[in-house]
């Protein structure tokens, strides 16, 4: 068995990103969420939260866990603050992505079936430290209109939605890095029809060998 197939799936907040990994997932591929990985490092990596308190002061905690509302409070609307903090994160984030990934082809050898691994990133241009790992780049684009209802699922008002996208990419650097792109622009099942052609497309390639 070779090695599996690994996406980078991108997109701004809101753009439907864990909808597609965990369609992807039913299919048959391995989802690995990078927010969800950070998450994880942030309540069990005490190098990880001292860094953090060290630079972003103890009004970070709450009960001896970082309050990831108060530190968002604190970063989204001050690139230099957002800096420290991805300076601080990002080497952690990296470090378990790559193992996470290495575990996964060392299963691979002795299993058919993780042929393709889809790390959902919601930061393409931050990531060029393992941008090495992945065969293909896929993007989605979604129109803003829909992105801030769907942001309201999450809780954020418009005003921190609009902060985190002043952070990220916009549609023209996101299309520049990406291999593929997918719109998000209709209904669920639109999409997941789309995914599952290129999710196809793609096992076909592979099973060939290309
Ligand atoms: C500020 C924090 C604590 C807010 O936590 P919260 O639970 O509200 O958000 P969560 O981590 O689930 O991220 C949700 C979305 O916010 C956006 N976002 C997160 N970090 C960033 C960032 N550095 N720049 C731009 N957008 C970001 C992304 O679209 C992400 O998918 C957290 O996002 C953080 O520490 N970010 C810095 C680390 C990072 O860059 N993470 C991205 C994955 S590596
Ligand atoms: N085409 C669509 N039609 C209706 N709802 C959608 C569509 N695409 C995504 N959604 C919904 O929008 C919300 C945001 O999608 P999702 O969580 O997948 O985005 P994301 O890119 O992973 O977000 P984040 O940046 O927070 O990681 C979810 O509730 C999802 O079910």
């Amino acid at each position: 068995m070779s090695t599996p197939y690994i996406v980078f799936l991108t997109g701004g907040i809101a753009s439907g990103k864990s909808l597609v990994g965990r369609y992807l997932e039913t299919l048959g591929a391995v989802r690995i969420d990078l927010d969800e990985l950070y998450h994880e490092i942030l309540a069990s990596d005490t190098l990880c939260r001292q860094q953090l308190v060290t630079s972003f002061g103890v009004e970070i905690l709450s009960q001896g866990a970082i309050d990831r509302q108060a530190l968002a409070h604190k970063v989204f609307g001050d690139p230099y603050t957002l800096a420290e903090l991805e300076r601080i994160t990002h080497p952690f984030v990296f470090c378990a992505l790559k193992s996470r990934i290495q575990e996964l082809c060392v299963c691979s050898k002795s299993s058919s079936s993780q042929r393709m691994i889809v790390v959902e990133v919601p930061l393409i241009n931050k990531v060029s430290e393992v941008s090495y790992l992945a065969d293909e780049i896929l993007a989605l684009i979604a129109p803003l209109k829909a992105r801030f209802r769907y942001a309201q699922v999450r809780g954020l008002s418009r005003e921190q939605m609009c902060a985190r996208m002043r952070a990220q990419v916009g549609n023209s650097l996101l299309c520049h890095k990406s291999d593929t792109l997918i719109l998000n622009a209709g209904s669920v099942t639109m999409l997941k029809q789309h995914v599952k052609a290129w999710y196809l497309s793609r096992m076909k390639r592979i099973g060939k060998g290309l």
